[in-house]
């Protein structure tokens, strides 16, 4: 075995290698910890993925694995490559290793951990999951009942209040300093917040839920009660976490109390890509990692870069150079070179889209195929005039981080009818479904729910409902189709077509185009197929949503070509042979929102993350006027915008400038006709004569 493990390490260069072998005792027993600082495309994914193997090849045992990533989608593709790896180094046949059950993110993995200790907490287990669509409505809810809605001087808006609760929560942080630091404009209200938090909490007590940050939340408070968090830390040996910069006060304290001591944690990440910021991550844990156990963490630093050219390299690494703080690593790369990166300024952002589209279609004719090639941008809706564009001339593309497939209507609806009928207390779930029976409005909602969550046995509640005459029959179908689903008869996926049975009359009485919504549900159907049980189902999906969309119903073919288009956040961790990047003018980069120092540099970061995910080509795209959406007072705007304060002056040296279109040629020189009347001569003389 020896033997076949240099073989399969004998591509990694020597500090991949070390982050691989580093702390595997006898048996795969845990080492010390370990830090592995990567550059961007230096290969972090690869080394996670050796390192995993090379455990498994040791002899661990998978279920006492814990890898805890950023998306479920990263989580299922390194246990991919892990496993291929290891059936390499173990002379078995691909496909035959075990997965790794203990593979997922954060949240995922601790409602499962919750499930599992649900009775030493006084949980029930078959708690829903609130996505933030619903607790927004849930906070909007008691915000209501508070009397909130209608306070002389505006209450701050639901959305708003569960931002400022999910920034406690995620810090750790005391109120006062969130709202000084965060929401300013809100701090007047700083009394009368922690009450209406209070009953939020109350209010999914009361329904059975638990929204994403009490996953966290309660995972971190289980890890406090010294019994729970020695029988939590028992269950594994090896914890490996990626993508640690983007970790938030709460997964860092949560880590840390599963591993006092760091034996077998490795966390992999780089500072410098830290973008979520805005959701509560701190880069700081990343910087302060080593030095939070005794003997501090070991630091591997992999600085080779084996994905851009060095162009695009130096271009990426002198966007960096201007940051604050980090830990101090320059990419290097022995690619053969090619052009250097293109700054191209364009008059607006038709210009931009038109430009764009020709580059793509130029590449794809120079041999790239659409799907190595990917535009990203800022925000979602900065792609709106490409997409009009790439339809226009025919250029088949799929969208990440836009509009998510569970927002819309009808999947939600279908989505509740499923959680209604695994926690009949979920008042949400409840009051979503019942009133898509025609005929049945808030109150008679609202009095079933009453009844279902003051009764021991809230189906034999429904059962006995007596719901107004006029609605009698749908109403028996409904509690008919719901009894069957609660009853779990059909098992699962099947019952999930039961469900969209009994939807689907619904569904056109209340919605326009309805096969191709009725398409969406057939989707979700397939995808149910991947899950084990209605509740993973449930929870996972909410908690990591398929977010891609397309200019065509249904998923892409998958032997298709298509162009990538993709907010910057969801490109993380990915490469193309080609990338444009849009907008990179100040007011849209950084955002114009963006104030504080902290939030500058995040932005940064943000385009030094968009940069690197090119391999070959970059074309960052300078409109000079563009448009954005504000929801301020001032309404939608033009801005004429600069090139970012990113790349100063100093660094356009690193570019090669473009603009486009061209200026129109100069008129050719002619030379003046000679004079043939004095006008003002003339002029004065009308004056003159008679005076
Ligand atoms: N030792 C190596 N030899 C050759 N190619 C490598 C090696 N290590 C990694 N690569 C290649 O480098 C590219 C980047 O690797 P990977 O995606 O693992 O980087 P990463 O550090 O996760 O990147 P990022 O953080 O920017 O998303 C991939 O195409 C990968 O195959």
């Amino acid at each position: 075995m020896a033997g076949r493990l240099e073989a399969a390490l004998a591509g990694l260069n020597d500090e991949q290698r070390a982050a691989v072998l580093h702390g595997v005792g006898e048996r795969a027993a845990p080492g010390g910890p370990l830090l592995v600082i990567a550059g961007a495309g230096a290969g972090k994914t690869s080394t996670l993925a050796h390192r995993v193997a090379h455990l498994l090849a040791a002899g661990a045992d998978p279920q006492r694995i814990l890898l805890l990533t950023f998306s479920r989608r990263a989580a299922q593709e390194l246990t991919r490559r892990a496993g291929l790896v290891a059936a390499r180094v173990l002379g078995l046949a691909e496909g035959s290793l075990p997965a790794l059950p203990w593979a997922g993110t954060f949240h995922g993995v601790g409602a499962r951990l919750l499930r599992d200790h649900a009775a030493q907490l006084g949980l029930d287990p078959d708690f829903t999951v609130h996505d933030r669509g619903d607790a927004e409505d849930l906070m909007g809810w008691v915000r209501h009942a508070r009397g909130l809605s209608q306070t002389a001087r505006r209450f701050p808006l639901k959305g708003t209040c569960l931002a400022i609760y999910s920034r406690v929560v995620n810090t750790r942080l005391p109120l006062a300093e969130v709202l000084r630091q965060s929401f300013p404009w809100c701090a007047e209200w700083q009394e009368q917040l922690p009450a209406l938090f209070a009953d939020y909490v109350d209010a999914k007590a009361q329904q059975n839920a638990l929204d994403f940050d009490d996953l966290l939340l309660a995972w971190a408070t289980m890890m406090e009660e010294p019994g729970l968090a020695a029988q939590v830390s028992a269950r594994f040996d090896h914890v490996l976490v990626d993508e640690y910069q983007d970790t938030n006060r709460l997964q860092d304290e949560i880590l840390r109390r599963l591993k006092p001591d760091g034996r077998g944690v490795t966390a992999v990440g780089d500072d410098a890509q830290a973008i979520y910021g805005f959701r509560g991550a701190t880069v700081r844990n990343i910087l302060d990692f080593p030095a939070a156990f005794d003997p501090p963490a070991r630091v591997l630093m992999l600085e080779r870069n084996y994905r851009s050219t060095p162009p695009i390299l130096d271009a990426a690494n002198a966007v960096m150079d201007h940051a604050q703080e980090r830990h101090a690593k320059r990419l290097w790369t022995d690619r053969p070179g090619a052009g250097r990166p293109q700054l191209v300024l364009v008059p607006d952002e038709a210009h931009q889209a038109t430009w764009v589209a020709d580059r793509v279609l130029a590449h794809r004719e120079g041999g790239l195929a659409l799907k190595r090639q990917a535009v990203l941008f800022r925000t979602a809706s900065h792609s709106a005039a490409l997409e009009l564009e790439l339809v226009r001339r025919n250029i088949p593309f799929v969208k990440f981080g836009g509009l998510k497939f569970l927002e819309a209507a009808h999947v939600k609806d279908l989505l509740a009818l499923m959680r209604f009928v695994h926690n009949p207390r979920s008042r949400l779930a409840g009051f979503r479904t019942v009133q898509l029976i025609p005929g049945v409005g808030p109150a008679t909602a609202g009095r079933l729910m009453d009844a279902m969550q003051a009764a021991a046995d809230p189906a034999a509640a429904l059962a006995a409902f007596v719901p107004p005459p006029m609605v009698r029959e749908a109403w028996q179908d409904f509690a008919r189709a719901w009894q069957a689903l609660k009853a779990g008869s059909e098992g699962w996926p099947q019952e999930l077509a039961t469900a969209i049975d009994w939807y689907a009359p619904h569904l056109e009485r209340l919605y326009e185009a309805a096969p191709l919504r009725l398409g969406d549900l057939q989707q979700l159907a397939e995808l149910a197929r991947g899950y084990a049980s209605r509740e993973r189902f449930l929870t996972e999906l909410t908690l990591d949503p398929p977010d891609a969309t397309s200019d065509r119903p249904g998923p892409p073919l998958l032997d298709e070509d298509y162009l990538i288009l993709s907010t910057i956040h969801s490109a993380k961790g990915q490469e193309w042979n080609s990338v444009h990047v849009l907008n990179v003018v100040d007011g849209c980069m950084p955002a114009d929102v963006a104030q504080g120092a902290h939030e500058l540099e995040e932005e940064r970061r943000l385009l030094y993350v968009a940069m690197t995910r090119a391999r070959e080509h970059l074309h960052l795209l300078v409109p000079q006027r563009f448009h954005v959406t504000q929801q301020s007072r001032f309404g939608d705007r033009h801005l004429y915008a600069g090139r970012t304060r990113f790349i100063p002056d100093a660094d356009l040296v690193h570019f090669d400038r473009v603009t486009w279109p061209p200026p129109p040629p100069a008129v050719p020189h002619v030379p003046a006709p000679p004079e043939v009347l004095d006008l003002r001569q003339r002029l004065r003389a009308a004056w003159r004569t008679g005076a």
